[in-house]
């Protein structure tokens, strides 16, 4: 396949581009290093600088067989600080990004949606049927995406694929040896930033809140191997051209390559169906890395749900996706390697 990679400069969006690549598809990366590194994309990746909101109309063309759509600004807290941001880049350059694939004639998306459209769920685990309650901008702007697309999918034949993931960690080793990792700067996630202490580069890791209605009072969230979360984007393009059978879910292969699909919108969670709390996340830390990780308990962080744990039942059965790594100890530790190359 022919496809466009919207933000493949950035953490994930790399690591999906290196997938594709080495399966042997034709990639073309759009991103506006806003956050990205060029040097993550590969030698032979043909690359795009600027924003999709412009930069997806002047690159699609009908010999595109698809789009994955990773660019957006992706902070829940700054999102709260700073919604207009939010709104402008998550929504308005999807909604650019749709106008471009709907004039070149490109039919197929895969989107990066996320557990921060469900807030506080009535039931964990979270099912893909929960009903959405964003607790801050970002996942607002990610849910109106979602719903852009459910529309559109219908109105004009697209296939398009929402991967809801959940917290997304850890480093991918390439088939040469290389590690792919997290090197947001600023950083502002948790796991790299308690490694950070680790390393010694920060004096403590402050927990934000201690009061949430959780075990030990701090949030709880889901960890994905980045790895095992990159490997659902190619299943998922590989069902690009299936129907759901309207009874059972279950998808069939029901048009021949290259015919044009039936509108569909598809959502599928990603996560491992376990949730540590940020205290546990600072123990393993200590665990994986032998260091000390010295915590603080600071103010709750504006716009944060108390627990967000994924059923991925529903990508395993229809989906095929068997996540390889899922303990968050091994997710630590390929971070942990990641960060000590780094730093060095
Ligand atoms: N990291 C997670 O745990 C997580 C969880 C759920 C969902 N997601 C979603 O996954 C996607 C990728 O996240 P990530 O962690 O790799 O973030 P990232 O910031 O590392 O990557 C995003 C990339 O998009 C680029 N970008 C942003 N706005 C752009 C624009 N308007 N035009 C062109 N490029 C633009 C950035 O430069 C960056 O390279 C995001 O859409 C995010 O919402 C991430
Ligand atoms: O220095 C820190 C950083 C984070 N946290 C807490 O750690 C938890 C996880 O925070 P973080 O690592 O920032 O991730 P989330 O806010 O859960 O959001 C991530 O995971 C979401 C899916 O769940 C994605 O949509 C987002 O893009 C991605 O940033 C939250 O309770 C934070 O308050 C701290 O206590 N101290």
């Amino acid at each position: 396949m022919k496809l466009l990679v919207a933000g493949g400069a950035g953490y994930i969006g790399s690591v999906v581009t290196r997938l594709l690549f080495d399966a042997g598809h034709e990639v073309v990366v759009v991103d506006d290093l806003s956050k990205g590194r060029r040097d993550s994309v590969p030698d032979g990746v043909r690359f795009v600088p600027g924003r999709i909101h412009d930069k997806a109309a002047e690159v699609l063309d009908p010999s595109f067989d698809g789009v994955l759509h990773f660019a957006a600004f992706i902070e829940a807290g700054e999102s709260v600080a700073r919604p207009e941001k939010y709104w402008d880049n998550n929504l308005v350059g999807s909604l650019r990004l749709l106008d471009a694939m709907r004039s070149a004639g490109v039919r197929r998306i895969v989107f990066s949606s996320t557990a921060a459209v469900y807030g506080d769920p009535d039931e964990l685990p979270i099912r893909e049927t929960a009903t959405p309650r964003p607790p801050n901008p970002y996942g607002a702007s990610k849910l109106a995406v979602d719903y852009a697309l459910r529309d559109e999918a219908v109105a004009h034949g697209m296939a398009a694929v929402s991967l809801r993931y959940f917290n997304v960690a850890g480093a991918h080793r390439c088939a040469d040896g290389q590690l792919l990792g997290e090197r947001h700067d600023p950083e502002s996630h948790l796991i790299p930033i308690a490694l950070q202490v680790a390393a010694g580069k920060r004096e403590k890791l402050q927990l934000f809140g201690d009061d949430y209605p959780t075990p030990d009072g701090t949030c709880l969230r889901d960890y994905i191997h980045i790895t095992d979360l990159a490997g659902a984007h190619l299943l998922a393009l590989s069902t690009m051209d299936c129907d759901a059978d309207p009874a059972t879910g279950q998808l069939t292969v029901a048009r021949p390559a290259g015919a044009t699909p039936q509108g569909s919108h598809r959502v599928y969670n990603l996560g491992s169906g376990t949730g540590f709390s940020n205290r546990q996340v600072a123990e393993v830390t200590r665990e994986v890395t032998g260091r000390p990780v010295p915590v603080e308990i600071a103010p709750r962080r504006p716009g944060d749900p108390a627990a967000l744990v994924a059923s991925s039942e529903k990508a395993r059965t229809e989906l095929g996706w068997t996540p390889q790594r899922p303990a968050l100890s091994d997710i630590v530790a390929d971070a942990w390697e990641f960060h000590s190359r780094e730093l060095h």
